[in-house]
């Protein structure tokens, strides 16, 4: 059968064809410049193989994608079975069209089975009807062994299952955009017989682009594409006696000679003699009785078919679900151990030049010596110099009077000397290259400066609360002293959920807000899939948008220290104070914790 033209009877038939795919002057370009197509004009029989032959970048994948819904033409018609594809109510593009596009994209990891079980699925098909297909189309196309992993397939290989793919549902239309390419002229014969038993024994309607032209004499009918234009279009056997050649390559050739010379041919008018206007095609398609079914908002059997492709990805790539799972564990763990953790050991130097030493060592003695590991040096340049070589962190540094000073303050406040204020003073010299640190060790100064001061107060009896400083500190929110860590813990958990839409934890309300912000990253993300075709393109968007939304929105550091931009990602930052009151009044609901909602 591969090595014969097909002869349509060409005679009129007694009822009139129905139309399958009718497209009525279209005319279309990407770009505002370069016409892709002009006054393209095709009707496709019901149950028919169509050859679509033309040169590289004709514009027969454009037309494909224009009959298959996915782009909109310029001006013009363009219908499948009288509906406009892409509408509702059209089956195109879904179960009623199976199309195969010129590159493979399947998922690789996946077996031969469970690819064609996934594309069953998503078309609504049962089980066992799947089974009864891949068997069928596994022998057709010598698939090998059903349970190889894509990965390890040749080539041509891939282009098999990807035209069973297209196959799997029995759509009434089949759209193959070079489905040949790369494959062996006994399984490309065997293509085609199949081809031609199921347009005339099922009726469906098949479009077939090739660059292999002598395989399409098999085809019912054939249109030659070139430039955007359809040069001719008839049945294989009419164009070689109209042509009064012996193959397709030649009526090729002619035409394009012709074409050459003029730029405009009238169609054949085999098929477009009398063809009265769209409308009526439509007219008579209305009687068509749709196998393709209407469904509500959410289509549970897609989504179970979804949630079973996206199942066995995951099994499929530990590596990812470790990256996926593992690394907010990760990341809260790190988080932990670092921000629990309180300064210890900071390094100070300390010469004390009061022989003997009376008041400074009272004053050392207060030095918490957990936060703050002292190293006593023998002068002051050298205890500086420990500072500069990055030994320690700041040097203090005790005068030879630093008690006498002291005293005169205290004792004689009335009249204190210039001298006396000068040696009761403790020099301080800080690397300030460590401001985190330094500020921390201010804190930790000042704490043993009240303390010394406190005791030294009451061996002189006075009372030492008229040396304290002139503060009443009370906390707003329960006496609680939050950490870093604790600030620090909400952002992090809204941010990881936000990012990987995670939940971690179980408490009601946490779980309620996090779940909040895990929909706004999800309804984010459909947003970038919609708008973004390109995985990369959409992992770069969102690194692009959801970085700066972390850095200012308050979640990782306070909003207090962020110029006024922070105030464009507000939404975040009152969900974070939300979590962040839930977490220290132990699971309360008030105010300050549901303000974020
Ligand atoms: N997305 C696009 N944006 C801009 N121009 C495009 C786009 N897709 C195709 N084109 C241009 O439209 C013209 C027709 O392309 P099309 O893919 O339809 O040709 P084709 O006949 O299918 O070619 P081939 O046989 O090589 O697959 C080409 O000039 C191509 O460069």
């Amino acid at each position: 059968m591969c090595d014969n033209y097909i002869d349509v009877d060409l005679r009129e038939p007694e009822t009139k064809p129905r139309i399958a795919v009718h497209v009525r002057n279209v005319n279309f370009s990407y770009t505002k410049n370069a016409v892709v197509l002009e006054r393209m004009n095709l009707k496709i029989e019901e149950g028919k193989i169509f050859g679509l032959l033309g040169s590289n970048g004709s514009g027969k994948t454009t037309l494909l994608r224009l009959i298959l819904g996915r782009l909109k033409p310029h001006s013009g018609y363009v219908s499948v079975f009288g509906r406009k594809p892409g509408t509702v109510g059209s089956d195109v593009p879904g179960p009623g069209v199976g199309y195969m596009p010129q590159d493979v994209a399947l998922y690789y990891e996946f077996t031969i089975e469970e690819t064609l079980t996934y594309y069953g699925l998503l078309n609504h098909m049962t089980p066992e009807d799947i089974n009864i297909r891949i068997n069928l189309l596994t022998d057709l196309l010598s698939i090998p062994d059903r349970k190889r992993v894509l990965t390890k397939l040749s080539g041509g290989q891939q282009r098999l299952i990807s035209m069973a793919v297209t196959m799997i549902h029995s759509p009434r239309l089949l759209i193959l955009d070079e489905p040949t390419v790369g494959v062996d002229s006994l399984i490309r014969c065997r293509i085609w017989t199949y081809l031609e038993n199921i347009s005339k024994n099922d009726g469906v309607t098949i479009i077939v682009t090739t660059h292999y032209i002598e395989e399409a004499k098999s085809a019912a009918y054939v249109g030659f594409v070139s430039n955007g234009y359809l040069l001719s279009q008839s049945t294989p056997q009419q164009l070689l006696n109209q042509y009064r050649v012996k193959t397709l390559e030649e009526v090729y050739y002619k035409l394009a000679i012709i074409r050459r010379r003029s730029r405009r041919m009238s169609l054949n008018p085999l098929l477009f003699n009398d063809a009265k206007d769209a409308q009526e095609v439509e007219t008579e398609n209305q009687k068509f009785d749709y196998r393709g079914r209407n469904h509500g908002f959410i289509n549970m059997g897609r989504m179970s078919a979804l949630l079973w492709r996206n199942y066995i990805k995951l099994t499929r790539n530990p590596l990812m679900v470790i990256c996926f799972y593992a690394l907010s564990a990760l990341i809260v763990t790190l988080m932990s151990l670092v921000f629990t953790q309180n300064f210890e050991n900071i390094p100070i130097a300390i010469y004390n030049g009061e022989r003997p030493p009376e008041l400074s060592e009272l004053f050392l003695k207060h030095i918490d010596d957990r936060k703050i590991h002292v190293t006593l040096y023998d002068s002051y340049e050298r205890a500086v110099q420990s500072v500069i070589d990055g030994q320690n962190l700041m040097s203090l540094d005790f005068s030879a009077n630093f008690s006498a000073g002291v005293e005169e303050r205290f004792q004689s406040p009335q009249d204190v000397s210039e001298q006396a204020i000068l040696d009761s003073q403790v020099k301080i010299t800080v690397d300030m290259s460590r401001p985190i640190v330094a500020g921390v060790t201010d804190l930790a100064l000042l704490s043993t400066l009240n303390a010394f001061i406190k005791e030294y107060s009451v061996s002189l009896d006075y009372n030492p609360l008229s040396f304290s400083m002139p503060f009443d500190l009370n906390a707003s929110y329960y006496s609680f002293k939050p950490s870093f860590k604790d600030f620090v813990a909400p952002g992090m958990l809204l941010a990881i959920q936000y990012g990987l839409n995670m939940v971690l934890t179980g408490a009601l309300d946490v779980l309620l807000m996090l779940i909040v912000q895990g929909m706004h990253g999800m309804v984010f993300g459909m947003i970038l899939s919609l708008a973004v075709s390109n995985d990369y393109n959409v992992i770069m968007v969102m690194a692009l948008t959801t970085l700066p939304l972390w850095m200012v929105s308050g979640l990782l550091w306070p909003l207090e220290s962020l110029s006024d931009l922070a105030h464009i990602a507000i939404g975040l930052q009152v969900l974070d104070q939300s979590l962040f009151g839930i977490a220290i009044t132990g699971g309360r609901v008030e105010h300050n914790t549901t303000m974020g909602y």
